[in-house]
């Protein structure tokens, strides 16, 4: 391939009179420019030559395509690319050229077909696909809607209501239930794809298959007024599930557009959308979040270096509490046998079973089948002591969080584990090199810092210290691909980058309290952020136990940026520690709603009292971009510490540690994306000003002082940076 092309279509001409035609663009078979004005060419070759009767459309490395080159809606909102004209792409190539030709299409899909991709085949008159393959439109989720026709060709071959669901959730369907909805007409071997490809498209020309254009179909939609009253109720739902986006609904007008006044006239509806979408900030957020997540795998020095991964076979867990129990759940889920470690028989078999009540769940929510529970518990035994730890590759030790137990424990691994066993700690916040001072073991010590639930939470924090070898980073690297977790590298510190980042934010919202704000009224305006729940809800939810434990590293470790309140000590001590007791800064019935409680005032007023602050009548009044800015500017200011020492190598690191560690929300791109949206200046100018009256907890870090002056993007790269790593 031409360096210089990104992707490109071949065309093959049989002895049948069949043109295949192959995208080519690895590793997905993404339709990049290049790619479809290819197509286009091949396509008008193929009309016009006479040894040409039909065609079939193809993806290279048994992939048909993972949809248009996500990079080309990066190069559109940079300006580095001009947008072709309107509708370009979806009516003149692939409704005016492929699917109005006088010969027939037929898209031979293997592996996946995917936004784009999908629609590419759509637009063929015929689909034949290999079991298993994902067939789906995820446009939504980048932000983007399916503009190469699908809002109008996905209904007309499936139904509304099945075509708003894949749509709406993003969510792809096999190929089994693609024939069973219509979308695909045979499901054929791997072998077979081609040959069946070849004489579908044959029968067609001869009139033995029937020649489909999707969008003229129509049997499969429903009538006029259900149909509106069904694009009604997705509207409904829509708005209360994404509130702060406007590209689902954009969506849905499309949609609405073809069943009612007809496809043209919803092609020509998409097109328009489909280009308004590209500029909204949500998507460039959602786009932004896409390549960053793929991006946290390539660790600088690590992961360039030509390491394979060792295979762990059996890894070994310490602690079956509730973080434990969880990590093992992950583990068996994905086929790791796994020892889980308790001192004592009762703790055990409590181990043990929260193991097996993760998976009950699954059971009873008809995700896992009985057969498959039976399975999976069986890669799960249990042990009391360290004989069943000599051949293992890996121990994460997920003890409560006692520096001298996990030294202790870490000193007996040593003795027991293999040579090359991976020792790897949960601990949230407690620095490695501590835990591990006991042992001369450093260059196989790491943190793997999972999130409670651990078999639910996608993030895992891949804490590695000065000693850390490369090795090891990327055999953990691999076991969290293959448990499914969006793996963060960073380096060694009291909270690492998540809890760092965490610990300013349920800070900020205390201060406010302490001087007049409305904790509720906190907690209603980040929810409409788009945060799942407001700091004190989480406070409730995360327990007041944990709470104290974490404050008390960092009022250690932080002491001239901890804000001391009083306001969760007190509530403990009159035995309020969260949901789990029912009363925290909620009160909590049977079904765990959570409801404001007037006696909350009682322990605010008590804790102003003990740290001498005063109700501020400017603070009682904050509207709610005030309560955002004054919660989450403090959290920026972390960031920045956090990437100025090196703790992230890269800023879009801790976009993805934010919004899968702390629940930010990805339509904003994460912390550092969001931050630069607003502006380092207007950031830095607001915490200047607070510093300055509310005293050092607001203060702006150097570095953001650094950007801030000059109005420079907090997420450019850090030269220099002085690298923990
Ligand atoms: C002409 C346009 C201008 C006019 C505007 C018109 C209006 C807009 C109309 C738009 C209509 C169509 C839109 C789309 O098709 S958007 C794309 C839809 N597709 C997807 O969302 C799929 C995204 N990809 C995935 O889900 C997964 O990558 C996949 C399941 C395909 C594979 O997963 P796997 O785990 O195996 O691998 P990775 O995710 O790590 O991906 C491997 C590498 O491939 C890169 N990749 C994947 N998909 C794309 C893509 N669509 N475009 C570009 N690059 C893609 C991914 O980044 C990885 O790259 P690296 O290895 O470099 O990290």
């Amino acid at each position: 391939m031409d360096s210089r092309t990104k992707g490109k279509t071949v065309m093959e001409v049989g002895s049948d009179g069949v043109a295949v035609i192959t995208l080519i663009n690895p590793p997905v078979n993404s339709l990049s420019f290049d790619v479809l004005y290819n197509l286009k060419s091949n396509y008008e070759e193929a009309l016009s030559r006479n040894d040409v009767k039909a065609i079939v459309i193809t993806g290279a490395k048994g992939k048909f395509s993972g949809g248009f080159d996500i990079s080309g809606f990066g190069e559109i909102q940079k300006g580095t690319r001009k947008e072709p004209k309107v509708g370009y792409i979806s009516i003149d190539i692939l409704t005016d050229l492929l699917e109005a030709a006088r010969k027939p299409s037929v898209a031979a899909i293997d592996g996946l077909a995917l936004g784009g991709g999908l629609e590419l085949s759509m637009a063929c008159h015929a689909r034949i696909s290999t079991p298993g393959a994902q067939l789906g439109l995820p446009e939504l989720q980048l932000g983007v809607i399916p503009g190469f026709g699908g809002t109008q060709r996905l209904p007309r071959l499936v139904g509304l209501t099945k075509a708003l669901e894949m749509i709406l959730t993003s969510k792809p369907v096999r190929a089994e239930e693609g024939h069973s909805l219509g979308l695909i007409d045979a499901v054929v071997p791997s072998a077979e794809l081609l040959t069946t490809a070849r004489r579908w498209a044959l029968d067609i020309v001869e009139r033995r298959k029937p020649w489909i254009s999707s969008v003229l179909k129509t049997d499969k939609l429903p009538p006029l007024g259900e149909a509106r009253e069904i694009l009604k109720f997705a509207r409904g739902q829509t708005r209360k599930q994404a509130p702060n986006m406007k590209h689902p609904l954009m969506c849905l007008d499309a949609l609405e557009t073809g069943i009612v006044s007809g496809p043209r006239a919803g092609l020509e509806k998409e097109a328009e959308v489909g280009s308004q979408v590209i500029s909204l900030d949500t998507t460039k957020g959602l786009i932004h979040v896409f390549f960053s997540q793929r991006g946290t795998v390539k660790v600088p020095g690590v992961t360039d270096r030509g390491l394979i991964p060792r295979k762990i076979k059996k890894v070994a867990i310490i602690g079956g509490g509730l973080m434990g129990s969880g990590i093992a759940t992950a583990l068996i889920l994905s086929n790791y046998p796994v020892i889980l470690k308790e001192v004592n028989e009762k703790f055990l078999e409590a181990g043990i079973g929260r193991v097996k009540a993760n998976l009950q769940s699954r059971v009873r929510k008809g995700s896992m089948s009985k057969e498959k529970f039976e399975k999976t518990m069986s890669l799960l035994k249990g042990s009391l002591d360290y004989e069943s730890f000599r051949d293992v590759d890996m121990v994460i030790e997920a003890v409560i969080e006692n520096i001298s137990l996990k030294q202790q424990i870490f000193a007996d691994l040593e003795k027991y584990c293999p040579q090359h066993c991976i020792l790897a700690s949960n601990t949230s916040t407690i620095d490695l090199n501590k835990i591990g001072e006991r042992t001369k073991s450093q260059d196989r010590i790491v943190g793997a810092h999972f999130f409670s639930p651990a078999h639910v939470m996608p993030l895992l924090e891949i804490v590695r210290t000065n000693h850390t070898s490369a090795q090891v980073i990327v055999d953990l690297l691999d076991v969290g691909k293959k448990i499914k977790k969006t793996p963060v590298v960073v380096g060694n510190c009291t909270g690492f980058a998540v809890n760092r980042m965490f610990f300013p934010y349920t800070q900020a919202a205390m201060f406010l309290v302490e001087r007049g704000a409305d904790p509720y009224l906190i907690d209603s305006a980040v929810s409409k952020f788009g945060m799942p729940m407001g700091p004190f809800r989480l406070c409730d939810l995360v327990g007041f136990g944990v709470a104290i434990a974490t404050a008390t590293q960092f009022i250690e470790n932080f002491p001239e940026r901890t804000y001391k309140s009083m306001i969760i000590p007190l509530m403990q001590e009159d035995k309020r520690a969260g949901e789990a007791t029912r009363k925290g800064f909620y009160l909590y019935d049977d079904k765990r709603k959570a409801k404001p409680d007037p006696e909350l005032k009682k322990y605010i007023e008590k804790a102003r009292s003990m740290s001498g602050a005063n109700v501020d009548p400017k603070l009682v009044k904050l509207s709610e971009k005030e309560i955002i800015e004054m919660t989450f500017f403090p959290v920026v200011n972390e960031a920045c510490r956090v990437f100025a020492e090196g703790i992230a190598v890269k800023a879009a690191d801790l976009d993805i540690a934010a919004i899968f560690g702390m629940g930010f929300p990805p339509y904003r791109g994460g912390i550092m994306f969001w931050a630069d949206s607003i502006g380092s200046k207007y950031i830095y100018s607001r915490l200047d000003e607070w510093s300055k009256t509310y005293g050092d907890f607001f203060k702006p870090c150097a570095f953001l002082a650094e950007r801030g002056s000059k109005g420079a993007p907090l997420s450019a790269p850090v030269e220099q940076a002085r690298s923990r790593l």
